[in-house]
């Protein structure tokens, strides 16, 4: 579960993030959406503990994120937009060295990662991290952000740059670990990524929520029916954007 209170980030006196209240319940595939700068990666940041919030609170699973960050980072997995790994290391060596972050006892954690590998694709892939596509790269990075086995895992833009096939894979693994209970957190700027996964969206404009819920009815309600023959994507275009 994923709470916030009046969640705020100011740089310079401009609020990147403004008042969120959001609410993720347990076993939620939540999709946050919106346009490049309005705010996600900041309240992402916010909710793992890395950027400290200017006002309001964070809540992971009852864990207030402020006065206990450790604690809410032994619970949850991320997985960055940019993912950074050790170019001369293959991916075993990769996710060993992140898994010495946790308490993991050496022959848990070697079990784990083979699990893992196997899970994304990765299994006796021995080549280092340099020779990979971005595919590959989003693929480790989901593996790195589940090696705690987390119970609240953030994506942010998991399927950014992927090409279709690639798309499908990180879909078919949200889809799997939504089926085991797993709450996702999951950014987009692009409706149609959160529309095959997700079970409830909130948007996010200049940094203000400015609707939550069912896809459906987050649409219904930004449409506000003057258009009943437009497209979701094209609702969603016009209130994010202001375009046609
Ligand atoms: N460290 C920082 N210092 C100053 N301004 C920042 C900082 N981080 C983010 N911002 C500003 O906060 C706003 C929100 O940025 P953020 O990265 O959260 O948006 P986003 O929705 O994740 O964008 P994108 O889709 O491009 O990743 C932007 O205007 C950005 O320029």
């Amino acid at each position: 579960m994923i709470k916030t209170e009046n969640l705020t980030k100011a740089y310079d006196g401009v609020k990147a993030v403004d008042s969120l209240d959001l609410h993720v319940e347990k076993g939620d595939v939540f999709g946050f959406l919106g346009p490049n700068g309005s705010g996600k990666t900041t309240t992402m940041g916010m909710m793992i503990g890395e950027i400290e919030p200017t006002s309001g609170k964070c809540f992971i699973n009852g864990i207030d994120v402020l006065r206990h960050p450790l604690d809410v980072k032994r619970i949850i997995g991320y997985m960055p937009d940019g993912l950074g790994f050790y170019e001369n290391l293959n991916a075993r060596q990769n996710l060993k060295f992140f898994s010495e972050f946790y308490d993991l006892p050496y022959d848990k954690a070697d079990k784990r990662i083979t699990e893992l590998l196997k899970y994304v694709g990765l299994e006796g892939v021995e080549k280092k991290t340099e020779g990979y596509s971005r595919g590959m790269k989003q693929r480790l990075g989901l593996a790195q952000a589940l090696l705690n086995d987390p119970e609240v895992i953030f994506m942010d833009e998991p399927t950014n740059g992927l090409d279709p096939q690639g798309v499908m894979q990180v879909r078919n693994i949200i889809k799997d670990l939504s089926s085991r209970g797993k709450t996702i957190f999951f950014s987009s700027h692009i409706l149609e990524e959160v529309r095959h996964v997700c079970k409830t969206v909130g948007i996010i404009s200049q940094g203000k929520l400015i609707a939550k819920g069912s896809l459906d009815d987050v649409m219904h309600k930004m449409d506000k029916g003057t258009a009943p023959e437009r497209s979701l994507e094209e609702i969603f275009l016009q209130t994010v954007y202001g375009g046609a």
